[in-house]
């Protein structure tokens, strides 16, 4: 079987193309296996591309630990570069994934990919908490750069008030140029991520409540820049989500357990 990987923003996935339906989606432990590190192609997730009956392009996205994942902002913005790297969709695209439909848009290197609109927003003294097609904590730091981000992380990912689904956790800090700097402890993999699509669009318009950053929200991780833009609605939820930035195709090769 012919796998791809991809990156976009240093959040890297297997990419397989399912269209005819032949991987076995069930087996948890193959796709473990298939994202370790050490023991097989290594990735934060591994993403099918299916299509419906009707012919809509869909998404299926597993985190590394073998189950199916809610969102992927960095994988939804790496299947569109797939889709159009198989010249299956123009530089206008839609597809469904496990939160509904997305619209997205290939611009030279960057895809801007249209999130799901957030309704709402929990805020805590010391954290915010949002759904944006994957739940996460928004955390202000003063000194991110210095984080054990796994060692504080983990235990708020684990923390009884998010179970029993769990949450992303991203610590942010604001930049003198008013970009955020955002590191994510992701839920799924377990570990920190070089960069996590859903975590930057809530560090963004968590930002935008608390600090009043306008869109687009320029944004820094480990694994390179991302935008966020928005529309910021009178009853202090968000429409017309945009994550935008780099994605693209880093080797192939083929799976032959
Ligand atoms: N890296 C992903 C986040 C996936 C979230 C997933 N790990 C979970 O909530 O289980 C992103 O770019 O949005």
């Amino acid at each position: 079987m012919t796998f791809f990987k991809y990156q976009g923003t240093g959040n890297d996935f297997v990419m397989i193309d399912d269209r005819a339906r032949t991987f076995p989606s069930a087996d948890q432990a193959l796709v473990a296996q298939l994202c370790h590190r050490h023991f097989g192609i290594g990735a934060d997730g591994l993403i099918l591309l299916q299509t419906a009956p009707d012919g809509a392009l869909t998404m299926v996205y597993f985190n590394a630990d073998g189950a199916e994942g809610s969102m992927c902002g960095n994988g939804g913005r790496c299947f569109v570069r797939f889709a159009h790297d198989l010249g299956l969709i123009t530089d206008q695209a839609r597809f469904m994934a496990v939160d509904g439909e997305h619209e997205a848009e290939v611009r030279g290197t960057d895809i801007h990919l249209r999130m799901s609109d957030v309704a709402s927003l929990e805020h805590h003294t010391a954290f915010s908490f949002l759904n944006t097609g994957s739940p996460h904590v928004v955390q202000f730091e003063a000194d991110v750069a210095s984080l054990d981000v796994v060692a504080v992380g983990r235990p708020m990912r684990y923390a009884a008030q998010f179970s029993p689904g769990g949450t992303n956790i991203n610590f942010v800090e604001t930049q003198s140029d008013q970009t955020l700097f955002v590191r994510t402890y992701e839920r799924g993999v377990e570990d920190e991520t070089y960069s996590c699509g859903t975590g930057v669009t809530a560090a963004a318009l968590v930002a935008h409540i608390q600090l009043n950053l306008s869109s687009p929200v320029a944004i820094r991780t480990l694994g390179g820049n991302l935008r966020v833009a928005f529309t910021a609605q009178p009853g202090g939820g968000f429409t017309s989500i945009y994550l935008i930035g780099p994605a693209q195709r880093v080797f192939e090769g083929e799976i032959t357990v």
